[in-house]
């Protein structure tokens, strides 16, 4: 196993890196009942990468997405944006951070019923008080096939579509860093591939880096590499895999553990 290594192209020259873990502990609970969800996780994922975090159930996966994006608060270590370390941040800045510079992308789209399409993607910019520019709505909605659909309300779409409302939801800031938790994980598999279509897109087009948990070899193909996650911990790192080397070593996690 692999513990330090880092993404694929990690050791570019110049790299910077959009998201850095850094000895991460997450603990829940106390005494006998204390549940070890992070264990001194490092992991740094560069800018403009698109990275897959797989592992087995209840490795950690997700606990680590809302520990990078300030969601939660790890109990040890450190999460860094851009370089910046959240736990030096105030309430406001670190709102802040968490509106502008990150985007986040859930696997039950987390779309309000009574919005419409278009009312739900502008709805975290005007929540920060500022005005939705008409021209960049219509232009993402272009981007993600959703210009017909922008009156429509979340019961009237389908999976595929609510996902894509999610993802304008979260592209609208333009942010640097979209944190993905299993977007695909409802999904037919054509709906899954528009949705890694665009996340790639965002990555390759508009430079963003996107972390995505999955568990579906298939969609973690689409990233440029994978971080193996078990037990809280770093285990092991695939650069441009294809699905069944994937395949292969969450098999061979399994057996590990
Ligand atoms: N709020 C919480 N309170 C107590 N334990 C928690 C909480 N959140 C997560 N855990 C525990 O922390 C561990 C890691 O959970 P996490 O959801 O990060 O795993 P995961 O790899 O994303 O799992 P899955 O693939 O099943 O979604 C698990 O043992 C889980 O039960």
């Amino acid at each position: 196993m692999n513990q330090h290594s880092r993404p694929a192209d990690a050791a570019r020259p110049g790299a910077s890196y959009a998201v850095e873990a850094v000895d991460l502990v997450k603990t829940y609970g106390t005494g006998p009942a204390e549940v070890r969800a992070l264990d001194g996780l490092s992991v740094r994922f560069p800018a403009r990468s698109f990275t897959a975090v797989m592992g087995p159930s209840g490795s950690g996966k997700s606990t680590l997405l809302q520990c990078a994006a300030g969601l939660d608060t790890p109990t040890g270590g450190s999460a860094l944006i851009g370089g910046v370390d959240l736990a030096t941040l105030g309430d406001d800045e670190l709102t802040r951070i968490r509106r502008e510079r990150i985007g986040f992308v859930f696997q039950q789209y987390n779309l309000l019923p009574e919005l419409t399409a278009e009312e739900n993607i502008v709805l975290p910019v005007q929540l920060a008080g500022r005005r939705p520019e008409r021209g960049a709505v219509r232009e993402l909605a272009e981007r993600l096939g959703l210009s017909g659909r922008l009156g429509h309300r979340p019961a009237e779409m389908s999976g595929g579509q609510q996902q894509r409302v999610a993802l304008g939801r979260a592209l609208l800031t333009r942010p640097e860093v979209i944190f993905a938790d299993e977007p695909t994980g409802n999904l037919d598999t054509r709906s899954s591939g528009e949705i890694l279509d665009l996340l790639r897109t965002s990555v390759r087009e508009l430079g963003q880096t996107v972390v995505m948990v999955t568990h579906d070899p298939v969609a973690a193909s689409y990233a440029d590499g994978v971080v193996l996650v078990a037990d809280g911990r770093l285990v092991d790192t695939l650069a441009k895999p294809d699905p069944a080397r994937i395949a292969e070593a969450m098999r061979l996690l399994g057996e590990v553990r």
